[in-house]
């Protein structure tokens, strides 16, 4: 029998909805077989779910590399990465052990929090991994961090900003309009350096949407290791991560999450409205 491997490189979300527990979850669901490389602990105070990080030393992040990389993997991605070190030694093992199928989420801040949680990390990723990315996956915020631009709230905001990410070497940006962007629908960019495209589905009338972001890039990712184009493996995560937002539960009264099971669960029920923009 041949395994599909994947790695993530991300942080540890305790509540398990987001971070290497939904990474882990979503390969797991989609057939690959997923190993992870902790880079912070994120814990969240039972009284007002203040988030809390406990950022891992670069050398322990690198010695949890040197494991995975020396079994191999098919594809990866990256999700929160507590430090410039992290950021940096992520882009050195791509280019050492020549990872193609490379999935980078820019994860900046966690849903309901304002605050960047490892705000010196913005520059890094923009300068050091994101060019590295065969498929980034910024949401709004994240998007104009990258491109430097202002608020991103329109349509024609998500194709400029993939344009200019895609200039600074990234082959597909995808630009996620989710919750964020005032409309309707739940509308992604697609952008190949030549076409845009606009993915859209209805949009779920819910909050309890956490790790909606990393079971996307996880999904693409355990698309990729599986031998998909990257067309196939974006579509396939739109369905993955639409059925886990319908699904998703309610944890206390801060926040829920998403069911990353609903579409092994409930299969395919998620239309996809494709166009080129
Ligand atoms: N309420 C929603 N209904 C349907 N799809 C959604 C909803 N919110 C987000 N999505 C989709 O889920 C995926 C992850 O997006 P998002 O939640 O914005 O990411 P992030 O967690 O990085 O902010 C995207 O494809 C986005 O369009
Ligand atoms: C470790 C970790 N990674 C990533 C995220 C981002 O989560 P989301 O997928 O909801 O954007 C969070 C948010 O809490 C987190 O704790």
């Amino acid at each position: 029998m041949s395994i599909q491997r994947a790695l993530t490189i991300a942080g540890s979300d305790s509540s398990g909805g987001a971070g290497i527990q939904a990474d882990l979850k979503t390969f797991q669901d989609l057939g690959v077989y997923g190993m992870n490389a902790l880079t912070t602990i994120v814990a969240m105070k039972p009284e007002g779910w203040d988030h809390q990080v406990f950022p891992q030393d670069v050398k322990t992040v690198e010695a949890q590399l040197e494991t995975i990389l020396s079994i191999g993997v098919d594809a990866m991605k990256t999700g929160m990465l507590a430090s410039v070190d992290v950021i940096e030694l992520a882009g050195r093992k791509i280019e050492e052990y020549d990872l193609k199928q490379t999935v980078i989420d820019p994860v900046l801040v966690c849903k309901g929090e304002d605050e960047v949680l490892h705000p010196e990390t913005a520059d890094a990723l923009r300068e050091v991994l994101v060019p590295k990315a065969l498929i980034a996956t910024p949401n709004l915020f994240e998007a104009s961090q990258l491109a430097q631009m202002k608020t991103i709230t329109t349509i024609d905001g998500m194709k400029e900003a993939a344009a200019r990410i895609h200039e600074n070497g990234t082959t597909y940006v995808v630009v996620k309009g989710g919750k964020q962007l005032e409309h309707d629908q739940a509308i992604d960019i697609v952008y190949d350096g030549k076409e845009f495209k606009r993915l859209e589905t209805e949009k779920i009338d819910t909050t309890y949407n956490h790790g909606a972001g990393c079971t996307f890039a996880a999904a693409i990712t355990a698309e990729l290791a599986k031998g998909k184009n990257v067309h196939d493996a974006i579509e396939t995560a739109k369905q993955f991560v639409t059925a886990a937002i319908t699904h998703g539960w309610r944890m206390n009264e801060y926040v829920g999450a998403v069911w990353h099971g609903a579409y092994r669960e409930y299969g395919n029920e998620t239309k996809i409205q494709k166009q080129e923009v």
